[in-house]
This record gives C-alpha cells, structure tokens and sequence, in this order.
C-alpha cells in the first residue's frame, strides 16, 4: 500500500476494514490508534497490515482523510495478531474484539489532563433536600460530574448548582502521572522445600522469556499465590509487565493488599468500577509500558501491554473465565493464546483444574508444577457426607443434626463457620398455598427469586423484579404465598433461630457488590467479627481464613441438576474449593456434605479425596461421548421477540446444515431457557471432531444465508452454558 494510504479497522460493529489518505505531515505505522471520518462522524480505530485485512479497494480519488493520529502509543504486533486470533476463533466481528483492546477511548481521545470534581466542605446558604443528599453521598469522593451525579443518585444540574455556590470546586487531574513501582525484594516469604523448587522453574521461564504454558496444580492453601508471586519478582526485576486474571472482581482488593504486603505498592486493578480518570490512566500506563502489574477479571486481558513478560490466570478453573455475551471468548484460552503472541510464560494456577487443562498436560503440552501438600501446619480438612435420606434436618430446616451440632462446637470454641448454598434469595420459587399459582418471570422462561430482605421478588435472568405481593394476584386470597426450596437468605433465617447470639453474614453478590464490599467483610472475618458465614460460590475461593474450621454444604445436589456435560466436574470443583476454606490455619478443619445421592461417583471422590479416580473415570466418560476436550461444540443461538420468525431462521439454518462426516448438528430445538429478556430463543448444537474446522464451516453454512433484523443469531463456541 502506498505511504499515503492506510487501511483502519475502525470501532463500527458494522463495517470492516476502510481505506483512507494519510494526509500530508501526519505519520502512521500498523498499531496507530486514529480517528477517522465515516459519513458526518469521527470513530476510533486502528491502523493495520493491509496484507492481513483484504478489503474492496477503493480507487485514491475517493479516499477521505484521516482525522488525526491520537497522543498514546501504537498497539503492539501482539495485540493485533490477538484482535485476530480472537475474532476468528470466536467467529466475532474484529471491530468487537478491538473494542476490548481500546476499552477507554477517553485514554486516547484528549489531552492528558482530566477535569474532576469534589466537595469542599463549605455548606451553601440555601439547602435543598436534593443538594443535602448529593453532599452527603459524595463525602470526600471524587469524579467527573456526571460520575458524582450518579453516586449521589441528582441531576447533573444539582452538581453544577453545587459548582456555582462553591460546595463543589473543580480539580485537574493528571491521567500521566506515573504509578509507584513494585519492589521485587520488598518483602520476599520464606519458601518451603517443594515451593522453591516449583518458583525457581516459574522464575527461569520467566527469564527465558518464551511461550510456555504451565499448570501450577496445588491444593488448597498450598501457598500457590506466594510462588507465583516469585514468577511476577522476576518479571519486576526483568522489567517485564504482568498480568494477572481472576475470576471476580470481589478477589481483587484482598488480592491488592496481599500484593502490598509482598511488593510494597498495589498493583493496578482493572475493573468496571474504575472512574473514567483511573480508567484512563490506567490504560495510559499499561499501553506505554509503565503499569509494571495488573489484576482484574477477564477485560483485563485484552488491553494493550506494551512489554508482557507473564500471564497469570489464578482459580483457572473457573467458569466465570467464560463470557456469555458480546464476543463469547473464554479468557483462559484466550489468555494462553496471549501468551503465545506475547511469547511469554503463562501460569494456569488451579486446586482443582478442568479437565480440558489437565487435557493438554497429558498431551504435553503444558507442563504440570505440583504443590501436594498446605503450606506449613495446616492440614487438608477431614471430608465427611450427610445422608439427607437418612439423617434428614427437622421438619421445615435445612440443616442436618449432625452439621448443626458441628457448627454448636465450632461457636463453643470460638470458631468460625462456613455454609454453601449456591442460590441466592430467599426462595427459588414462590406460590400460592390457595390456587397453585407461580411467579414467573413475564420476559424469561423462569421462577422469580424471593429476596426477603428487600421484599421482592427477581428473576436472576433479566433482573426484573417486582415488590413481594400481600395478596395472590391470580386469586387475591391474602396471605396465602408460600416459599419453596431455601436460598442463603432462608439458611440465615435458620441460623438465627438455631445461633440468636452468633454474628452472622450473608455473602453473595447482592450483598458484595463492590471491591470495598468485599474488603469490609475480608475485615471483619478477619477480626472475628462474623461467626457464621452463609453464602454463594462468591465466598468458595481464594479467601484465607485461618479460624474458619467448619463447613457445610447446604445442598451438594443442586449443582447436578440439569444434566450439563461438565455438572459433576462443576460440583467437585466447588466442593473442594469451599472445603478448601476449612482448617487453612493451624486448627483442623471438617467439612458436611448434605446429599440426597451420597454413593454417587462424585460425592465419594470428595469423601475418599480420590480425585484422580474421579477425574479419570469423567475424563473417560467424555471420551467416550467425543465431548470436549475430545470433540468440539459450538451452539447457534437463535433469537426474537417474534417466536414465529426466530423459529423460522431456526429452522433455515437446520435445513441448510452442511453434511459431513466430521460434524453433526442437533435441532434446532427451543432452547432450556425458551424466553429470555423477552426473546425467544432456539437451538442447534453442532457436534465435531477435535481437529475439524468448525469455525470455518459455521462462517461459511451462516454466512450464506440471510435473515431480518428482528432475529438475532449467536455463535458460541465451546460453550460452556447449554441454556
Ligand atoms: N512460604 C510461605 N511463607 C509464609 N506464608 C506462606 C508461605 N506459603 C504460603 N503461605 C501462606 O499460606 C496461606 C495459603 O497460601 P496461598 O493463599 O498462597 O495458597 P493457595 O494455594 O493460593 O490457596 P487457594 O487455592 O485456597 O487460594 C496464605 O496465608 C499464605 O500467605
Ligand atoms: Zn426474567
């Protein structure tokens, strides 16, 4: 292409690749972040290979003019080949995937300054009950006016009122000012034997600065974060960028603090609650190399590391790695493909890893570092069933004798206790003692949730939700709803009859919503301020609680519901995560699982802590069904609020199917959750052989076909959700 042509992916989820003029004195190289004309309005969007994105050309007389190059470094190679990667693997528009990567485009819009806004603590002559509110919600915060607008839940106008009277005073905030440096030999731990033998192949990799996937396999409390941490030493002292992914973003402040206790400084934390100036400086420092560590969930894997010398993707097992919507991308995999642009070292750190990381172990192509044994003193906890068949709770209770008087002795010895239920809410399901009728959701194909403590009642799919009625709305008999199935708030409600003394916390992410959330209930744990824990999957990782000596899994069941290909798998993970929890410090710990299937293969792996049987005998079973890792899927989710047109697309797309001995496609079918958010939705579930090109020929069989814009068709591939 000549020097006075570039072609620019720009950030239009419509539109490919365009071509335009440089013109004369601007320079641009592949990875320039630009701004470019389409029609009346100015996009971002970036300079590429021509070579790489083919497009129609467009004769030089009709070539319109770049805007202007923005003041922020070009992205990478790496970057780019990974935009790439992704959006074809994914079968998602490239535009998609480089948004992700240009996640802030105030970090390159403007000048490096940003305009802020906070209290001075004068109190204007003339109070109104709104200006009292924004005042007393901001306290000492501080943020663009629409950010303040938000937290003190005002008009902007009330903000700007406050500006003029001099409540509020503007301050310039610098997004290029540098963040304070990690000290590799801060405050370096005492490593036991088998730690320093694990941290010093970590580290050598690191210093042989070449792709290379690990599975750092050790049990809970073995001290995995501590030798990983040696890895992130050495990429400090190489002056090489980490990144590290979590799977939640409430992991991330006792991270942070744990973080400063080793390297002096926090790292910088990427999340969605980040304020526009933070987002921005954030994105800055990392783009140019400066931000030397970053933490966050899964977006923070594609911003544009300038100098990435490791990848860290801690509770690797986890689900919430997967994203279910938008680009359907799985970050682990993504993080490991990373890594390989990057080339770089990547740690998949895990107590219990998915068998399709186990997978790639056996086929060697990652290497597996063990840590077998807890970190000091403490002992993996004792693992003991409670068969809810026989040693069933108490009429209207939840909780067997034996985990109730388990828990009675922990609070005797001033112990702390966990209890795991993986629902939230009060009840799963609500109706009427009078008529039989259930609350349904209006837009989704499911039960609204009761949460007592709000008085409503929600669907967990589309966050509708209505006050808890007095009266049947089907048969207006008052009184007459009747909860069904117990969610942590009733567990609670247990707990308080059993323990009135005990302090007690619910832990879910209605209630641990924010980062500072989850720090004040990290402290007061941490204090001995709470007794008894109820809570979701939230509280099952990565938390240390050296007091905490008793858990008990409310429903072991619940998770095997639903027959998805990786339930038990998912059961056991969870199961030995929240055990997990238990006995980390110098006190034993014992965990109930309450199970109405105690002989089932899983429960027995947790209570032998066989899980090399368990794992074998699954891995074998989805060898046999040629399920992942051993074969591939990928659904096609078809969706309307026209139930006759999406069924109808649904339908086409089965029809025209292509034939091959190497795939086999099922449906379409309406989909388990047959409505949601007011769409609905149908199936087809495309089955192939491991080394079969699936994304190539659902390009190909979809791109061919055409349909209204009222339906909507979703790829997702390698799913991991089968609703
Ligand atoms: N070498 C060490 N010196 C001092 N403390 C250590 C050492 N190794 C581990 N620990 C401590 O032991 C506890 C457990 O370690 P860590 O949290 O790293 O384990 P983990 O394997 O990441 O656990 P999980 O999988 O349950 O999250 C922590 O409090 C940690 O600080
Ligand atoms: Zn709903």
């Amino acid at each position: 292409m000549p020097g006075n042509r570039a072609r620019v992916l720009v950030l239009h989820p419509a539109l490919g690749p365009l071509d335009y003029r440089v013109p004369h004195g601007m320079r641009v190289e592949p990875g320039s972040i630009v701004s470019a004309p389409i029609g009346p309005r100015p996009y971002a969007g970036v300079v590429w290979e021509a070579e790489r994105l083919p497009t129609e050309e467009v004769g030089d007389n009709r070539l319109r003019n770049l805007l202007s190059v923005a003041d922020a470094p070009p992205l990478t190679a790496a970057v780019r080949r990974l935009v790439e990667w992704t959006a074809n693997y994914y079968l998602a528009p490239l535009s998609s995937v480089l948004r992700m990567a240009l996640s802030s485009t105030a970090a390159f819009e403007n000048a490096p300054t940003i305009i802020e806004y906070r209290a001075t603590g004068l109190v204007p002559d003339r109070m109104t009950p709104q200006r009292e509110q924004a005042l007393e919600r901001i306290g000492d915060r501080q943020g663009l006016v629409r950010e303040l607008a938000t937290i003190a839940d005002v008009s902007e106008a009330v903000i700007r009122g406050l500006c003029k009277l001099g409540a509020i005073e503007a301050v310039t905030v610098d997004t290029d000012s540098p963040y304070p440096l990690p000290d590799p030999n801060f405050a370096p731990p005492e490593l036991s034997k088998e730690q320093i033998d694990v941290a010093s192949i970590l580290r050598q990799a690191v210093g042989a600065a070449a792709f290379q996937p690990f599975l750092l396999d050790g049990v809970t409390g073995s001290g995995k974060t501590e030798v990983y941490f040696e890895a992130v030493a050495a990429a400090l002292a190489a002056g090489k960028q980490t990144l590290v992914l979590l799977p939640e973003i409430a992991l991330t402040e006792p991270f942070l603090t744990r973080f400063a206790k080793r390297f002096g400084c926090e790292p910088i934390a990427w999340h969605s609650g980040l304020r526009t100036s933070q987002r921005r400086r954030a994105w800055r420092a990392i783009a140019r190399g400066q931000a030397m560590v970053t933490v966050g969930a899964r977006s923070a894997l594609f911003l544009p590391y300038r100098n990435l010398g490791l990848i860290v993707v801690d509770e690797a097992h986890e689900t919430s790695f997967k994203q279910e919507d938008g680009v359907h991308y799985h970050a682990r995999d993504v993080a490991v493909m990373r890594g390989k642009f990057e080339s770089c070292p990547v740690i998949l750190a895990s107590a219990t890893p998915a068998i399709e990381t186990r997978h790639q172990v056996e086929l060697g192509r990652y290497e597996e570092l063990k840590l077998p044994g807890r970190y000091g003193v403490a002992e993996l906890p004792e693992i003991e069933a409670i068969d809810l068949i026989k040693e069933p709770p108490e009429r209207g209770r939840w909780l067997a004798p034996k985990l109730v008087l388990a828990i009675d002795a922990a609070l005797e010895r001033g112990e702390q206790s966990l209890l795991f239920l993986n629902r939230r809410g009060y009840a799963p399901l609500t109706l009427c003692r009078h008529c039989g009728h259930r609350f349904q959701c209006p837009n989704c194909t499911a039960w609204m949730v009761e949460h007592r403590l709000i008085r409503r009642l929600s669907c967990h799919h589309c966050g509708h939700s209505v006050p808890t009625p007095e009266i049947c709305p089907e048969c207006e008999e008052p009184d007459s709803l009747v909860a069904c199935g117990p969610g942590v708030e009733r567990i609670a409600d247990e707990v308080a009859a059993l323990w009135p003394q005990a302090k007690t916390a619910i832990v879910t992410s209605d209630t641990l919503w924010s980062p500072a959330k989850a720090a004040e209930f990290v402290q007061r744990m941490e204090h001995g301020d709470i007794d008894i824990v109820v809570g979701t999957q939230l509280v099952t990782k990565g938390y240390h609680f050296p007091n905490l000596t008793v858990v008990g899994v409310v429903d072991a069941d619940l998770g095997l519901d639903g027959g998805d290909l990786r339930a038990a798998e998912r059961t056991f993970q969870q199961i030995m995560q929240v055990s997990g929890r238990a006995g980390r410090g110098e006190k034993p710990g014992t965990v109930f699982i309450q199970t109405h299937a105690p002989d089932a293969g899983v429960m027995q792996a947790l209570v032998s802590g066989d899980s090399a049987a368990f794992y074998e005998a699954e891995t074998e079973a989805r060898r046999e069904a040629e399920a992942p890792p051993f074969g591939r899927y990928a659904a096609i989710i078809v969706s309307s609020e026209d139930k006759g047109a999406a069924h109808d697309v649904a339908r086409m797309i089965g029809r025209t199917a292509p034939q091959s001995e190497e795939m086999h496609v099922y449906g379409p079918a309406p989909a388990p959750l047959a409505m949601l958010r007011g769409r609905h939705r149908f199936r087809l579930l495309v089955h192939a052989r491991r080394a079969f090109d699936v994304q190539d020929v659902i390009r190909e069989w979809l791109g061919g076909l055409e349909w209204g814009a009222k339906v909507r068709v979703a790829v997702d591939v390698d799913p991991y959700n089968f609703l």
